[in-house]
């Protein structure tokens, strides 16, 4: 009976060195998998970073070669809209970026800027002909192309550790004028589109139908306009302490 607790009582530092071998095994194994994780992350994002830094590059020189060679912004929407449509509705995987956790940036925030932009561009500047060539066009797709490179290639060079301060400053700079400017001309475009929406009816599901509701996009629009009053300042202000956290001067040491 004595040899048998005494073999039992010697089995329990083995037994309990075992488990504490398994467990930092599977701590290591998750380490491994987190890492590799990590980086395939950081390889997608440098990846979606340049190939849209490039997409706004293009808009960019698309634009000033047109407005050279037409010295107009008639039929420019026209001509870039295919790049556009690329770029701005890409901008939705941002939004999954964020929901997944690979960019530490608020969904809702995020959410707010890329669908308002994809909306202006599909719903309203696409959908709505007469206001393509309205100069409102021409100061939103500026302050977008603008802000867009220095934004995304602020990423790739903070992701590839080599940012450049002239870059960082930009990016937590030039939206204090762009992103005012932005709104200003999305704003009158939804405004314009207004009295054509009205007219023509333009996605109007009257009543009576089947599903006994009716949807009357010329109100919506209306909505969509009020929205951005509650909703723009706080994507204002965000950016306002993000430049502040990030350019703002370092704090002195106490004495
Ligand atoms: C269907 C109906 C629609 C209803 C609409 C309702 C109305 C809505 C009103 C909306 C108004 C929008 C107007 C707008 O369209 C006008 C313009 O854009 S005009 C042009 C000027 N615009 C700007 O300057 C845009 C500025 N805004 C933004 O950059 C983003 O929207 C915002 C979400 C505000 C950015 O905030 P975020 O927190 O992401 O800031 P950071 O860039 O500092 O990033 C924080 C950290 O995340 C890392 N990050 C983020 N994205 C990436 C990425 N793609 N790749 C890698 N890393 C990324 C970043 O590095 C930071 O990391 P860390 O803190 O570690 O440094």
């Amino acid at each position: 009976m004595a040899a048998e607790v005494e073999g039992a009582e010697a089995a329990q530092p083995a037994a309990s060195a075992e488990k504490k071998k398994k467990l930092q095994q599977q701590q290591k194994a998750a380490e491994a998998s987190r890492g590799k994780a990590s980086f395939l992350a950081t390889a997608w994002l440098i990846l979606y970073n340049t190939v849209m830094t490039a997409g706004w590059l293009v808009l960019a020189v698309s634009m000033a070669r047109y407005g050279l060679a037409k010295g107009s912004n008639r039929g420019l929407y026209r001509s870039i809209e295919k790049t556009l449509k690329i770029f701005q509705t890409g901008a939705l995987l941002e939004v999954v970026h964020c929901a997944t956790g690979i960019v530490p940036s608020s969904a809702v925030l995020t959410a707010f800027q890329v669908s308002s932009r994809v909306f202006l561009v599909w719903a309203v500047t696409d959908s709505v002909k007469p206001v393509q060539n309205e100069y409102s066009v021409l100061i939103y797709l500026s302050a977008w192309t603008l802000t867009e490179i220095v934004r995304y290639s602020f990423y790739t060079f903070s992701l590839l550790k080599y940012l450049p301060r002239a870059i960082k400053w930009a990016r937590y700079t030039l939206f204090i004028v762009l992103y005012p400017l932005g709104v200003t001309g999305e704003l009158l475009t939804i405004y314009h589109a207004l009295p054509h929406v009205y007219r023509s009816k333009l996605f109007a599901y009257p009543l009576p139908n089947a599903l006994n509701i009716s949807f009357d996009y010329y109100y919506f629009l209306i909505i969509v306009m009020i929205s951005y009053v509650p909703i723009f300042p706080q994507l204002y202000f965000h950016m306002m302490s993000q430049r502040k956290k990030v350019l703002g001067e370092p704090k002195a040491k106490e004495s």
